[in-house]
């Protein structure tokens, strides 16, 4: 089954700035403010939210893509709604938009029971970078960047940037994108281990739509249970890890799935995996 929002606007009513479209397990969400780089205003960041816990809830969705139009993935906050706020307001306020916004965002995207990848179609700075760096996987158009935005507007970092990128790069290489942003194009980003792969920008589609159909076709309850096991790896020792690798295993075990995939291998048939 196919359902898209809207893509085009009219004068009365502008396209969204999220879109959403799901066909066949898969849920695509798509920033949709290119004229704004896709930066995250306080209305993009509701309806993100809003997007995100939709498909984290929904069963039928087995696999999520995070994606954006026009040159950018994602530049975080927008940082011209931001100065207006700022000097109406005061910052105590407008900072709370890290509790209510960025860090349900990235808690979702982290911890769902499903795989999320990035397909980063263009630059991603500042919040947009920790967004993507939040995703099992980042397909990255060969035209793309990553940039740790945040210390050239003077501030520290949000939405998981502190927790995946010294996963992903290293303790050190994360504090010298952190202190001195640039933005790494998509060739260093590969050698670093921010991007999972780089693609021709004209490939991108195709290639995340292939890997997209091949992960909502696989073992949701496991993929679920793996990254849970790795998150919690994490932050937890030896025995720890091992106990919840122990009760993911039990979990796993109990699915249709298990069943289903040992009795296609003993038949010497493929499995058929239905996410339950
Ligand atoms: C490195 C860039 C991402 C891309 O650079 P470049 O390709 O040279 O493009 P530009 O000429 O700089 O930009 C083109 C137009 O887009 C506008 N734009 C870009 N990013 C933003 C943004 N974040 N907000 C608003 N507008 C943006 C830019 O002004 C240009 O518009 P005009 O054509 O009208 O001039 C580079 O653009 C860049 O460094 N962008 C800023 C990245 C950034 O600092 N992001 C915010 C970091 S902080 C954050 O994400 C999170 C929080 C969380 C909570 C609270 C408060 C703040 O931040």
């Amino acid at each position: 089954m196919t359902s898209e929002t809207p893509a085009t606007g009219t004068p009365d009513s502008p396209a969204p700035t999220v879109l959403l479209s799901t066909a066949d397990g898969v849920a695509t969400i798509t920033l949709n403010r290119p004229g704004a780089m896709n930066s995250l205003d306080n209305a993009t960041k509701d309806l993100l939210l809003e997007t995100v816990r939709g498909v984290a809830a929904d069963p039928e969705v087995r696999c999520v893509v995070l994606t954006g139009t026009g040159r950018a993935f994602c530049t975080g906050q927008d940082l011209k709604e931001h100065i207006e706020l700022l000097e109406n307001g005061g910052s105590d306020a407008l900072f709370r938009t890290v509790d209510e916004h960025y860090n349900p965002l990235v808690t979702l995207i982290a911890q769902m029971d499903k795989p999320v990848v990035a397909a980063v179609n263009g630059v991603a700075a500042g919040a947009g970078a920790s967004l993507a760096m939040a995703c099992d996987m980042r397909i990255v158009a060969d035209t793309a960047g990553f940039n740790l935005a945040f210390a050239g507007v003077g501030l520290s970092c949000d939405t998981g940037a502190s927790i995946h990128l010294p996963i992903l790069v290293g303790r050190a290489k994360a504090m010298e994108l952190l202190y001195f942003p640039r933005t790494v194009p998509a060739a260093e980003a590969l050698e670093l281990g921010l991007a999972t792969t780089v693609v021709p920008a004209d490939a991108l589609g195709d290639e995340v739509a292939a890997l997209a159909a091949r992960l909502a076709a696989g073992p949701t309850l496991a993929f679920g249970a793996m990254r849970r096991s790795v998150a919690h790896s994490a932050s937890h020792g030896f025995e720890e890890s091992l106990a919840f690798e122990s009760a993911m295993m039990t979990r796993t075990g109990a699915s249709e799935d298990h069943r289903g995939a040992v009795e296609a291998f003993v038949a010497k048939q493929r499995p058929q995996f239905r996410g339950r």
